[in-house]
This record gives C-alpha cells, structure tokens and sequence, in this order.
C-alpha cells in the first residue's frame, strides 16, 4: 500500500490557494492530501521540514504584481524546486453574514483587498480595511464577530458558504482577467513526480553586485545574446545591505537547453550566488 502524498496549503479551506491546489491535484500522478497552515511561511517551510511533499503557493497577481513572502522564502530556501506553475482565475466575493445592513469593516488577504480597490472606494469609502492572513481567514472571522458589527470580508465563495456568510456582492476585483500565478514546490531531496506536462519555464534566482555600475546590464546581456527569453524579472531587497538586491528571473524553455544552460553558467559567474530552482511545466487552469 503507497502512503499517500501531502501537500502544504494557504488554509484555513475555502483560500484561493486550496481552490487552486484542488484543481492541480487533479492532474497529478497521484492525487495528495491538503494540509493547510496559518500563512505562507508556514507552508513553504512545512515543505522543508518533510512535513508534507509539496506545497502550492502564490507568487503573482495579474492586478497586484509580486507576493513578496513567497518571493523572500524561496531566495533563503537551499532545499526546494519548482514542479510546476499553475495560472488561476481569481474571483472575489464580498460575503457577510445573513441580514448585515451597513458594512463598515472589511476583512481580507491584502492581494483581494488591492485587486478590488475600484470597487471599495466606490460602494465602500469609509469601510475600515482590515489585511488578515487569508481570504478563508477573513471569512471566519467575520462569523465570529458579533451581530450588527457591519463586519463583511472579500473571500471565495467556498470560504464564506463553509463559514455561513452570504454573497453581498459577486466579481467585485477592478478587472475580470484577474489571475494569479502559483508554484508547485517540492523538495530536492524527494523523489520528484511524473511532471504534468513539458518544461515551459524556468526559475533562477541570484544576488547582484549592486555597486558595480552596469551590473543588472551585464547580466541581462548574457541571456540576450543567446536568444534566450526572459518572461519576468522581478527584484527584492537582499536584506543584508541597503542597496543589495537579489534578481528573479523566469526563462523561457524551448528548443534551447544549451543555450539556456550556457546563459545560466554565465550569469552564476557573475553573480554572488545563483540558484536554479528548476525547469517546469505551465498548467492554464479553465476551472
Ligand atoms: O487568501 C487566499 O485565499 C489565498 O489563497 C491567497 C491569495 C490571495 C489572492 C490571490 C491568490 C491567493
């Protein structure tokens, strides 16, 4: 009998990042059991410590740009892959509980609170914002709060149906095509799954001279001149100088491994660390 694998989740159930986990378990070799924890971190770091195989985590959003724990996370991590990028339609409800008057509080992630900025400032201009863990985390919380507190949180309709909140208003983010970008992380020393599809991308991610002038250049260049695609770049702080910062830098595979694989040798070399966290496969969710 195979035990049966784990993946680490945004909870409490009803996040986004569980609907999303849900659909990528679906198309794995073998379908995992959802664990979910308090916050990113959390998750990410249940992966390190083999608490669970894998784990599903945001790291973009079409309308908000960068997750910057995931981001801070995978830098300092020496132990983990990607396995695979999951694109997700995002759609936010305005949930409360049954015969709420006058909102006046509003609970949620802080990505859901910045995507539906247009629609809060326009229905709700004095609603007090209130940034919480999770968009799950937000809905429980207004169930706990006592009657005609106005309290309403921003949340899947999963996350306020399981914690009997009722739809105040449906689609509310700023733009339709709002969608989020989430990795499939497992740890090195696993034995890896099958993956679901062929390596569309890949993730390095290094730490520049910033003093140097022309360094980002120097860098960029490598990838230029041997035609090798960057679809993203993004930079955090290194946290150990102001001024330090490390690079995120999503390469497109395709018929181009030497080529990609020379870029990546070049840059390390100029680099005060690189790190490759894998070649992988892009799953478009049509839920
Ligand atoms: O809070 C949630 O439901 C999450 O899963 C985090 C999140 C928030 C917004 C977009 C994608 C993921």
């Amino acid at each position: 009998m195979s035990i049966m694998k784990k993946m680490g989740v945004l909870g409490p159930l009803g996040t986004h990042s569980e609907a999303a986990a849900q659909y990528l378990s679906r198309l794995l070799p073998e379908r995992p059991e959802l664990l979910v924890y308090p916050d990113i971190f959390a998750v990410i770091q249940s992966v390190e410590d083999g608490e669970v195989d894998s784990c599903l985590v945001p790291v973009e959003n079409s309308l908000e740009g960068a997750i910057n724990i995931t981001l801070d996370t995978l830098a300092r991590s020496a132990d983990l892959f990607v396995a695979s990028e999951l694109i997700w339609p995002v759609h936010n409800q305005l949930m409360a509980r049954p015969g709420t008057q006058k909102i006046c509080r509003i609970y949620s992630h802080p990505q859901p609170i910045s995507q539906c900025r247009g629609y809060l400032q326009q229905h709700y201009p004095q609603a007090e914002l209130i940034k919480v863990a999770s968009t799950a985390r937000a809905a429980e919380i207004v169930a706990q709060e006592p009657r005609g507190m106005g309290a309403a949180a921003i949340c899947t309709e999963r996350g306020g149906e399981l914690n009997g909140l009722v739809t105040v208003a449906k689609e509310i983010q700023d733009n339709m095509a709002n969608a989020t970008r989430f990795f499939e992380l497992c740890r090195v020393t696993a034995a890896p799954h099958k993956p679901v599809g062929p390596a569309e991308k890949m993730l390095v991610i290094c730490e520049i001279d910033g003093q140097k002038a022309g360094a980002l250049y120097d860098v960029l260049k490598e990838f230029a001149d041997r035609g090798v695609n960057m679809t993203r770049i993004e930079s955090r702080p290194a946290r150990t100088e102001l001024g330090a910062y490390i690079f995120f830098f999503d390469l497109e595979v395709a018929d181009n491994e030497a080529a990609l694989r020379e870029a990546v040798a070049a840059v390390a070399r100029k680099s005060k660390w690189l790190k490759d966290l894998g070649s992988f496969p892009v799953v478009r969710a049509n839920p």
